[in-house]
């Protein structure tokens, strides 16, 4: 990652053994022997190994894996709900895992939120004091708190629903308690444990989408642990995928789905559906040749028959995209004397870089002519043909 952020959590060869013998599971480890293995013979379980991996200010980072891949475990170790046997967590800087329990506290209470799965809220209890609770816990003056649980509730969409029991509001709502209850505090980290997980799918994917608007308004440090893929996609800024109690990568979805690091991380992203995740940027080809609109049509014809291309595009000297030229149109046309833009396409299809593949499908299908790639300012950044896409999706053409 080239842009130079700020570093808000950075988790240290993070080691998670469950049980007494916890260096006798660690020699093991490093003789290789299997997760499996070390509870048949010792019985103790790896839950991480040598985890290391950084979270940067306002990003959205997904824990994925599957059921037992360690996700849970992780998310707790950052707030020492569960106690790590080994490795470092800082937080801006402070080791949370070398923390006294004074320090745990005010780091708790200062920095981090969890939002659980199933809610984990008083039932009996009406919302606002359910989003109370956490500050009340913290020895908040009760004045202070009912401002700060108004302020959170409001956040999460739920003015008006103060005085209700949580009993009585649906699935989504309830969730929207939870996570009103850690924003009350206003943390600069969310640990978020498959907040959404319990929902129904149609409501799951309105919190997903909330979620993400409430974090660009927000801009907190989450940390996210989901078995759903689709979700860590749509979530992610980056997502960890973990297997047996390590990372098996890290990356952008677009780099997990491009490219896999390991056999493991293949098959799990295997069934995703590219054409809704990759975008325009990621198949895009690089733009050269092109040809300057003030060039001759000469000029043109010799770029294309040395590149081998059916067509050029034509930009203008900022690089700015003019239109594109076809060797059929260009070569009698150089014959008459005329001028590149006497006989170039104007009406071309240009989009963005974050267009996804699915959306550009239907315009290769309309127009076979090359697909230009543009910043906001109409510059040419790449160009996307037939074969860019099939080859992305890793399908052979048949002809
Ligand atoms: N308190 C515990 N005592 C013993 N083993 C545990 C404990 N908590 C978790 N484990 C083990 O640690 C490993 C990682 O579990 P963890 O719950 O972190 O996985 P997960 O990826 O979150 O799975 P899930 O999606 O099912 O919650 C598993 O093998 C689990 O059995």
């Amino acid at each position: 990652m080239t842009i130079h952020r700020k570093k808000k959590i950075e988790v240290r060869n993070l080691v998670k053994i469950f049980g007494k013998n916890t260096q006798k599971a660690v020699s093991l480890i490093e003789q290789g022997v299997s997760k499996q293995e070390i509870f048949e013979r010792t019985k103790q379980t790896v839950g991480l190994y040598k985890v290391n991996f950084d979270v940067y200010e306002g990003e959205t980072f997904v824990l994925m894996g599957l059921s037992g891949s360690g996700k849970s475990t992780l998310l707790r170790c950052l707030n020492r709900l569960i106690d790590p046997s080994d490795g470092h967590i800082l937080v801006d800087g402070d080791d949370i895992a070398t923390m006294d329990d004074k320090e745990l506290r005010e780091a708790r209470r200062k920095k981090m939120s969890m939002v659980f799965q199933g809610f984990a809220l008083l039932p009996h209890r009406t919302v606002i004091d359910n989003v109370a609770f956490g500050l009340e816990i913290q020895g908040i003056s009760k004045e202070e708190r009912y401002v700060k649980a108004e302020e959170a509730i409001a956040k999460v969409g739920l003015k008006g629903y103060e005085s209700s029991k949580t009993s009585q509001l649906s699935g989504g709502m309830q969730q929207r308690v939870g996570l009103a209850r850690a924003l009350a505090t206003d943390p600069d980290v969310l640990l978020m444990d498959e907040a959404f997980s319990a929902l129904d799918p149609l409501i799951r994917s309105e919190m997903q989408d909330e979620l993400i608007a409430l974090q660009d308004k927000l801009k907190k440090t989450i940390v996210f642990v989901s078995h759903d893929l689709d979700e860590a996609l749509k979530l992610g800024d980056r997502i960890a995928i973990m297997k047996d109690g390590v990372i098996a990568q890290i990356g952008t979805a677009e780099e997990i789905l491009t490219n896999p690091a390991d056999d493991y991380v293949s098959e799990f992203v295997a069934g995703v559906d590219r054409t809704k995740i990759l975008t325009a940027e990621n198949i895009m080809k690089r733009p050269d040749p092109v040809v300057s609109i003030n060039a001759g049509l000469t000029v043109a014809l010799q770029l294309m028959k040395k590149h081998g291309m059916s067509s050029i595009f034509v930009v203008d000297p900022d690089k700015v995209v003019k239109g594109i030229l076809c060797v059929d149109a260009a070569a009698p046309a150089s014959k008459e004397k005329k001028e590149i833009k006497d006989v170039m396409k104007t009406d071309i299809s240009i989009i963005a870089p974050d267009i996804p593949i699915k959306e550009i499908i239907p315009i290769m299908a309309e127009d076979a002519l090359p697909i230009a790639v543009v910043n906001e300012n109409k510059k040419l950044l790449g160009v996307i043909v037939r074969g860019s896409i099939l080859s992305a999706l890793a399908i052979k053409e048949e002809d």
